[in-house]
């Protein structure tokens, strides 16, 4: 067993155990020592006490650096580990296995030298520990021979049991120092044990079946802020969208834009104010219910690993001709193409692997594009045919003729859907009902394009005119001035 695990179960309560019996042992004997011998023992006893004490002391100093940087020295090894798990393909692509295997060693070395340090400093106290039991030894046989008063069974007593303090205070200290390592373990136990828990997954009475209905947001004095001691993000938002509305939101970096998307799906609480969807407040709804109910594309999806199909239908809910319908709409497969599995390995080869629903996702979707993880998103959110659909810069990495495809789409198959989207591309919002323009977590523009397009003095105004003249014309003739 490794001597810094710093397991509860196997280390503490054996720490714990003999450090109490190896103390319990050290003061039976210093008292009867003392008792037997009287005063000089005494004395002699409490000078090589402070001697033991500073040994012990420094062991202890020395053991927990060398524990820290085992716990340093770690993570790096760790990491590598699992980075080179994920990417052994490509490391082989490139050849690149024996850097990355020396790369490794290194930090396995690394690794090793508090563990070899660890025994050093152990060695370093058995010597300086049996240095100073044999001075105390030495010096109980020089007291009770210049005592003459002192009997022979006495001293016979005295030395016995001075003989075993030696590995009596060496097991002690180690016992005391392991200890004190072990309570790490218990204080990040208790740090965690008193973390704030996540709401509920589901609150009675649960929101009907067909909830939401109609996809009306509206949000009442929305202040969010990230923990007490930061500041707010946004601040007193309110708001109303309607059931079917599009609304663009567009911000400068930092504005609050995630923010407030992240809000409708809780994952950052309401600090003051309330979000309702279709006239109900969403904090009093279970998460797992809230979260089901409405869709996010976020930036960054996260996929996890199986096939096409489980990754589409989570739930095994729908029909395979449904799920190719929706891999259609969003363009992932051509539109004229016929439902299919390819079984065939050599068919396969050359087959876009959208057209087999048993094609193999890797951990975190990493054989495909974010654009096509995104894709692969707006797909589910077809297949779910959610009211309210939250797409965090979603298109942001598809090419311009991709984006307009699956604007079109977004548009036909959510017509009924409530949508907003964090755009960075003004075309992506342009056609939408309203975009709301975000600045430093307060809104400053909440309009229909074209109205704010139509009023030179408006920021919306700027951000169109600062993309340059022929995209400042073609943005004008899509909002339809
Ligand atoms: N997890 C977090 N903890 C603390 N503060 C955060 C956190 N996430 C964001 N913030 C802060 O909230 C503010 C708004 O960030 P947010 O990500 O919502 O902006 P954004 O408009 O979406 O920016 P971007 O366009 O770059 O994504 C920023 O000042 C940011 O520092």
């Amino acid at each position: 067993m490794n001597q810094n695990d710093p397991g509860i179960d196997s280390r503490l309560s054996d720490h714990f155990g003999r450090s109490i019996i190896f103390a319990l042992s050290f003061i039976i004997t210093v008292v009867s020592v003392s008792l037997a011998g009287g005063l000089p023992f005494f004395i002699a006893i409490v000078i090589l006490g402070f001697m033991y004490f500073d040994v012990a002391k420094n062991y202890a100093r020395a053991a927990r650096d060398m524990r820290r940087l085992d716990s340093v020295a770690r993570s790096p090894l760790y990491s590598i580990y699992g980075e080179t798990i994920a990417g052994a393909p490509i490391l082989r692509a490139f050849g690149a296995s024996s850097k990355f295997m020396r790369d490794m060693l290194r930090c396995v070395d690394t690794n090793t030298n508090p563990n070899y340090w660890q025994w050093g400093v152990n060695r370093w106290l058995s010597t300086r520990f049996d240095v100073l039991s044999a001075t105390t030894v030495g010096l109980t046989g020089v007291i009770t021979v210049a005592t003459p008063s002192i009997s022979a069974s006495l001293a016979g007593f005295a030395l016995s049991f001075v003989g075993g303090i030696t590995f009596t205070l060496l097991v002690l200290v180690r016992r005391v120092v392991g200890l004190e390592q072990a309570m790490v373990a218990l204080e990040r136990i208790k740090e965690y044990s008193e973390l704030q828990r996540e709401p509920a997954e589901y609150i009675e009475p649960r929101p009907p079946a067909s909830w939401p209905e109609h996809g009306v947001i509206k949000c009442e004095n929305l202040v969010i802020r990230y923990a007490p001691e930061l500041p707010n993000v946004l601040h007193n938002l309110n708001f109303e969208i309607l059931p079917g509305e599009k609304v663009g939101i567009l911000g400068r970096t930092g504005s609050g834009k995630s923010t407030l998307a992240l809000s409708f799906f809780r994952f950052v609480e309401a600090t003051e104010g309330r979000i309702t969807v279709d006239d109900l407040d969403i904090s009093t709804v279970g998460l797992s219910d809230l979260r089901s109910k409405l869709t996010i594309i976020p930036q960054d999806p996260t996929i996890l690993s199986g096939t096409l199909r489980s990754t589409l239908d989570v739930f095994d809910e729908y029909e395979d001709t449904e799920i190719f319908e929706a891999l259609r709409r969003v363009h992932l497969i051509p539109s004229d193409a016929a439902d299919e599995v390819v079984e065939d390995e050599d068919d396969a080869i050359n087959a876009n692997v959208f057209r087999n629903l048993e094609s193999p996702v890797s951990e975190g979707g990493e054989n495909f594009s974010t654009g096509e993880k995104q894709l692969l998103c707006m797909a589910r959110a077809i297949l779910k045919r959610s009211k309210v659909l939250v797409m965090d810069e979603a298109t942001a990495s598809v090419d311009y003729a991709t984006d307009e495809l699956i604007g079109k789409t977004i548009r036909q198959e959510f017509a009924n859907s409530t949508i907003l989207t964090i755009a960075h591309r003004l075309r992506t919002v342009i056609d939408y009902d309203r975009v709301m323009l975000l600045d430093q977590g307060k809104i400053v523009e909440f309009d229909r394009p074209t109205v704010l397009l139509s009023d030179s003095s408006s920021q919306f105004y700027g951000l169109c005119e600062a993309t340059g003249e022929s995209e400042f014309a073609m943005l004008k003739r899509l909002a339809g001035l």
